[in-house]
């Protein structure tokens, strides 16, 4: 399916193509900004090639109405839906959704919200409707990823009256704070759920997002775009007391007051410029306003990091996106310069040689830093492009639950195991057929003997394996006084000793392991669920009441495997299901991995 995504930030207008399946391509992309004095900076990339300069587009309506000649000289043809980045959804749109009038006119409601924002926003669904009617337009929302947020941090401490109207936190960047969190958990290479991240968002807009476990946890935005860090024309936080004093002393109506926030403070106000180059330059040239306003900046941003570090009780990583976070070295040495103290040092020659084509993630932390430093640029237009896809054809339905099968004690013999146990060229009877094709349980059994006592009647499944491998629960470690490891099935190095006992004699074996919990399935079962070989999920097992969610559940894809979860004896009594039960998968931020990583 392909997408065209429109994304109208407060000041710049970015566009991307893509080609959404099972992997998704990016085939244009364009930005325009910097609109003055009638024209614009833009940058086109597409078929390999990079074009960027001046163009006589004075604002972002005449941008979009420019695309389609645009989309046409470079080949772009065939676009299957358009997906719009809405920043305000209020409380009405938690998720995404395919546009119709009502709705529209539902986000239009919001603007006093977003009156940078959504008024932009809509002008580009506007557009697109007259450029391309006959094509379904889809919104994706700012605020739907941080609908994690709890009650704590939503609300403000205001009367009950106004919060009952609709006063609340909502937080915004979320498709931009969503997509860099995936990728910095990929780059580091620990799953999203073990992960505490601070993901900075420095554009013309910014935010501060504390990411724990994958999930918004508290953000700096607010109810509007306003709340916050210093932003290019927005003041971000300040004494809500303000109010009175300058209607009372200076006679401005809420309207001015407001206005100003919004369009008159932030950068503008402090260093006469909203853009964070012309500020820099400045400041190397000793003006003093803007060097004051770049310490302001990054110690409003420093702050917010140490109290998302506080929120989450620990930090594994903190990510730089966003135009600033992207391109400004001096700007993130500037805020983490005082956050030793929590373990985090930069590696200023790393921090300086920032290379990010290729959705690179590159790691600027000091070796040691307890802390990591990530760069990595942000993809709101594919999020938006997926998620649009993913609206309009809604993945067939999942065979969920998982069928789970409690695995009891049982051993996996060898030849020579075989033979010391039941007797020189001995064959295993086959008894009872396992759901895995091939696989049975036999009719023979053994004892297991360790220091401490015996495990009689234990199991042997067939058929026979180039290497002995029995598989105890935890329990029955204690019985035998032995600590066997976790392990994936054939990983058996190190593995501790253990006696079998058979009525022809005994064998000494290493091989003794608490298996990994993990399911088998197979390919087409696996595409329907979204899983790859070797990933680890989590999972729900069990009733309301004693019911768990068991992570790291190892997956396994075998060309005949029947999809099936095996846990063993105490992991099943733990969660209260007897021989067999249904799981079913936890939702992971993972299932959106990572684009592709050619260059356009
Ligand atoms: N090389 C750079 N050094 C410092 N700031 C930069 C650099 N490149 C871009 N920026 C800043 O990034 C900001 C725009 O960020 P961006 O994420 O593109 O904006 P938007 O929020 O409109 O999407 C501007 O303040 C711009 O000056
Ligand atoms: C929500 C917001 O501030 O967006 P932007 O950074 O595009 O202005
Ligand atoms: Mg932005």
């Amino acid at each position: 399916m392909k997408i065209l995504v429109l994304n109208c930030g407060s000041s710049s207008l970015k566009v991307g193509v893509f080609d959404v399946g099972q992997t998704t391509t990016e085939v244009f992309k364009a930005s325009y900004e910097r609109f003055e004095a009638g024209s614009c900076s833009y940058t086109i990339r597409s078929g390999g090639k990079t074009e960027t300069g001046k163009i006589a587009l004075g604002d972002i309506a005449a941008a979009l109405r420019a695309l389609p000649h645009i989309l046409a000289d470079n080949r772009i043809t065939d676009i299957d839906a358009i997906g719009h980045r809405v920043v305000h959804g209020g409380e009405r749109f938690r998720t995404t959704t395919v546009l119709d009038e009502p709705k529209i006119a539902a986000i239009e409601a919001l603007t006093p919200l977003a009156p940078l924002h959504n008024p932009a926003n809509l002008l580009a669904v506007r557009v697109a409707q007259e450029v391309w009617p006959s094509l379904p337009q889809v919104a994706v929302f700012d605020t739907a990823f941080h609908g994690t947020i709890p009650p704590r941090a939503t609300t403000y401490a205001v009367p009950k009256a106004w919060r009952d109207a609709g006063l609340r936190r909502f937080g915004f960047h979320g498709s931009s704070h969503k997509y860099v969190a995936i990728r910095a958990a990929e780059e580091i290479g620990v799953p999203l759920r073990d992960l505490h991240l601070v993901s900075v968002h420095l554009g013309n807009g910014a935010s501060v997002c504390a990411i724990s476990r994958g999930e918004s946890l508290d953000t700096s935005m607010g109810m509007t775009p306003l709340e916050g860090l210093v932003m290019g024309t927005r003041s971000g936080d300040v004494d809500p007391g303000l109010f009175g004093f300058l209607s009372r002393q200076l006679g401005l109506s809420i309207d001015q007051i407001e206005d100003a926030l919004y369009s008159d403070s932030g950068l503008l106000a402090l260093a006469n410029s909203s853009d964070m180059r012309s500020v820099e330059d400045r400041a190397a040239k000793g003006d003093a306003d803007a060097q004051l306003a770049i310490e302001i900046y990054a110690y409003r941003t420093r702050k917010y990091i140490g109290a998302y570090a506080a929120a989450m009780g620990g930090l594994d990583a903190v990510i730089f996106t966003g135009g600033i976070g992207e391109n400004s070295p001096s700007m993130r040495r500037r805020i983490c310069d005082g956050l030793e103290f929590m373990g985090l040092r930069l590696d200023h020659d790393r921090n300086q040689s920032v290379e990010l084509a290729n959705h690179a993630a590159p790691q600027i932390q000091a070796y040691g830093s307890k802390v990591r430093v990530i760069v990595t640029e942000t993809a709101e237009q594919l999020m938006i492009a997926r998620e649009t896809a993913a609206a309009l054809a809604p993945m067939a339905p999942v065979p969920q639950p998982i069928p789970v099968a409690v695995s009891a004690r049982h051993a996996h013999l060898s030849r020579p195991a075989i033979e010391a146990l039941f007797g020189a060229g001995y064959q295993l009877t086959p008894a009872v057929p396992l759901r895995q094709p091939g696989q049975w349980a036999a009719a023979e059994r053994i004892t297991l003997e360790g220091p401490k006592g015996r495990l009689e009647r234990v199991a042997i499944l067939g058929p026979e394996r180039s290497r002995t491998q029995i598989e105890i629960s935890r329990t029955d470690g204690f019985e035998l006084g032995i600590d066997a490891p976790v392990r994936d099935s054939g990983k058996l190095e190190g593995t501790p000793t253990v006696r079998l006992i058979g009525p022809a004699g005994s064998f000494d074996t290493d091989g003794l392991i608490v298996a990994a919990r993990h399911i088998h399935t197979n390919p087409a079962d696996a595409r329907r669920l979204g899983l790859v070989d070797g990933m680890l999920v989590d999972v729900h097992i069990g009733d309301q009441e004693r019911g768990l969610v068991f992570g790291k559940t190892l997956i396994r894809i075998g060309a005949n495997a029947v999809t099936e979860m095996h846990i063993d004896t105490d992991e099943a009594n733990a969660a209260d299901i007897r021989a067999n039960g249904e799981g079913s998968l936890v939702p992971d931020l993972r299932a959106i991995a990572v684009p592709n990583k050619e260059p356009l």
